[in-house]
């Protein structure tokens, strides 16, 4: 289910809830819908009947199996008759190509307890480490978690991440085994493995099957008896925390909001407490998972407004929304989100530079983490700047682009931030290559370059531990430590938990590729932010016939400068064709060339088979020849079509 489907299913939601017949819903149980609409009082719904609660995970430990199943259970969506709901909640094509949840979804779903009905909120969230941010902010909104494990794979890297921003946030953390339909399960090992990492008592634990469904019916149970209801006061003045935007193209951004006091409703006026800007509520409702407009939203609820918000800036995530003239103080945001990797991005033909800087910033709105700036370069034109959490982030930001807005684009070399420091004790970040200073710049005045580091957990079964070891080193790290995370069983061998501290650009290109076929997928990886360390760097240029390719630029520790540079001239001299003339290829750094090679001479006369002195013949051929030669960028006298610079750029 992709955006524009979104937009459509929304349009076709809304005319019926004034008063028409009812829309046919893909997927939906379109009974339920009705007895929401009909009955939806949600007023109904105090605070001691409410729970707010998200699945935590590891990668594809099954947190969108289990929502499916929560969703079919309380009837939130119809059971299919040809089998099972898939990942209904993850909406986006990428998500559903690459079976993996990027962007967290909420839904409200409504379930008796004890005669009484009860509403649900769940917050799905994404389980790959370069989403973790995602998971901090879905995490604001609840007061509980469901930790899931699967019972096969046991704890691994995100397992413990995510345990840790949970229990930082202090949420009721219900802890899950799921996947015990597989042979290869073994949940007492992996439920003494929980014991021994997080202290959880494996009396606890809940068994369970997402696939099945067999269990689930004690998930929801545990739910509504362990997670607390949120402690939120109806007579209070309107507090609202804004915890995820959405994009509409007809009605601008929706905020996802949890109430934390008062009652909102559809007209109401409210303002910022991070813009201070003033808005009308033109539409109120909650997640079903599909938006249901309702009259209003109280004390303890998780819903979506809509208020004419055009521009992504003024919904701040983690932002406070109050009554006009009754203001509150701010609720503690959390932590933004901080950009890891940076890429050009630049339209393939210059002249769409307007659009795609459109569609860019429409997808930001949906996707808040990624940060956004005007660039130029000489060799691709006018293009942006943009910072991604990770390459996979990045990677799948360059999907959606191409699959929701139909951009055709060229994204450079992810590059992460360095620090300057300069002789004056002034300190800058840079992100692009083409801002670093030249080696042996005397006037540059940068007295220290540091990069940035982080500190990577490894879960890895002990028969890999050397390669690891062996690929952490060669990756730069440093102060590695190790300890047995169990003692294994008859059927599996013991597990280790490795940490180190590398630099972060070791790990933004294919290190987690390395690691997972060097330990033939079993170990799992997760980072996270170390600071700043003083490093030897240098910016590589790559010169064609004397001239710098800006776009090209790179960013090399020294020690691997020989290497990425014969690296990149090779792979230069594969993709560009040759010239009338001999091209020089070369890496440098500094005034210092480490790598060459000579692109041989390719003189091609087009009125070579022309004698006979036909004039006007001749000029026709010369005239094809020019207008092939405008689709090629020009750099100094070498002539260099855009689809090298994609066989330059993609891996
Ligand atoms: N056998 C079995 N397979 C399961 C179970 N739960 C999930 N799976 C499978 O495990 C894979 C991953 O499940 P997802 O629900 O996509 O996992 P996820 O945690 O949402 O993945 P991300 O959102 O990418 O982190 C899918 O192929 C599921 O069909 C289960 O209980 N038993």
């Amino acid at each position: 289910m992709n955006i524009s489907w979104r937009s459509t299913c929304l349009r076709v939601l809304l005319r019926p809830l004034k008063g028409g017949a009812l829309p046919a819903f893909r997927n939906f149980s379109s009974s339920s819908r009705l007895d929401a609409r009909k009955s939806l009082r949600m007023e109904d719904f105090t605070p001691d009947v409410i729970r707010n609660f998200s699945i935590i995970a590891h990668i594809d430990h099954g947190k969108s199996t289990l929502a499916d199943r929560l969703l079919e259970l309380t009837g939130t969506i119809k059971k299919k008759e040809s089998g099972k709901n898939e990942q209904v909640l993850d909406k986006l094509k990428v998500e559903r190509e690459r079976g993996i949840t990027v962007k967290a979804q909420t839904a409200s779903m409504i379930h008796p307890f004890n005669g009484k009905p009860h509403l649900l909120n769940l917050i799905d969230t994404p389980g790959h480490v370069d989403f973790a941010w995602e998971v901090s902010r879905s995490l604001a909104a609840c007061q509980g978690a469901l930790l899931l494990v699967d019972a096969s794979q046991g704890v691994q890297a995100q397992t413990i991440s995510v345990f840790h921003i949970a229990k930082e946030r202090g949420l009721t953390i219900i802890p899950v085994l799921n996947k015990i339909d597989l042979p290869a399960a073994q949940p007492e090992l992996i439920a003494a493995q929980m014991q021994t990492t997080f202290g959880i008592d494996p009396a606890d634990i809940l068994s369970i099957s997402a696939k099945t469904g067999k269990g689930v019916e004690a998930v929801l149970q545990a739910v509504v008896s362990r997670i607390p209801a949120p402690e939120s006061k109806k007579d209070a003045p309107v507090k609202a925390f804004l915890f995820d935007t959405l994009y509409d193209r007809y009605r601008g951004v929706i905020s996802l909001v949890n109430i934390q006091d008062g009652i909102l409703r559809k007209g109401d006026k409210i303002a910022s407490c991070h813009t201070r800007k003033k808005y009308e509520i033109a539409e109120i409702g909650i997640m079903h998972p599909e938006e249901i407009s309702t009259d209003m939203l109280c004390p303890g609820q998780v819903g979506y407004i809509a208020c004419n918000m055009k521009e992504s800036s003024e919904a701040h995530i983690g932002d406070t929304l109050h009554r006009v003239g009754i203001p509150v103080p701010p609720m503690p945001g959390f932590k933004p989100s901080k950009a890891m990797v940076y890429a050009g991005v630049y339209p393939v033909d210059s002249s769409d530079f307007p659009k795609l800087e459109e569609s860019i910033k429409r997808l930001t709105l949906t996707d808040r983490s990624v940060t956004f700036q005007r660039e130029s370069s000489s060799a691709l034109g006018q293009g942006t700047r943009l910072g991604f959490l990770g390459t996979l982030h990045m990677d799948v930001f360059r999907q959606r682009l191409e699959d929701e807005y139909d951009a055709n684009i060229i994204i450079t070399a992810p590059t992460v931030p360095y620090k300057l420091v300069y002789r004056d004790g002034k300190e800058r970040f840079v992100s692009n290559p083409t801002e670093f200073p030249d080696t042996g710049d005397a006037a540059s005045k940068v007295v220290e370059i540091q990069e940035p580091i982080v500190k990577a957990t490894i879960i890895v079964p002990e028969e890999y531990f050397g390669v690891m070891m062996d690929l952490c080193y060669s990756r730069r790290a440093e102060d590695l430590e190790h300890r047995y995370l169990d003692t294994g069983s008859e059927a599996s061998s013991s597990r280790i938990i490795l940490t180190c501290v590398m630099p972060l650009s070791e790990i933004v290109t294919d290190f987690f590729d390395q690691l997972k076929s060097l330990s033939s997928g079993f170990a799992s990886f997760d980072y996270e932010d170390a600071g700043y360390l003083k490093s030897d760097l240098a910016k590589m240029v790559f010169l064609l016939n004397g001239k710098p390719v800006d776009a090209l630029a790179l960013i090399v520790h020294r020690s691997a400068q020989d290497t990425i540079g014969r690296a990149w001239v090779k792979k230069l001299h594969e993709v560009i064709p040759r010239q009338l003339f001999e091209v020089p290829i070369q890496a440098a750094i500094g005034k210092k060339v480490i790598a060459r090679e000579t692109l041989s001479a390719n003189r091609k006369d087009v009125t070579a088979g022309l004698y006979g002195g036909h004039y006007e013949r001749k000029m026709k051929h010369l005239e094809n020849q020019k207008e092939g030669k405008k689709r090629l960028k020009r750099i100094g006298t070498v002539d260099l079509p855009q689809e090298a610079f994609f066989d330059i750029l993609k891996r």
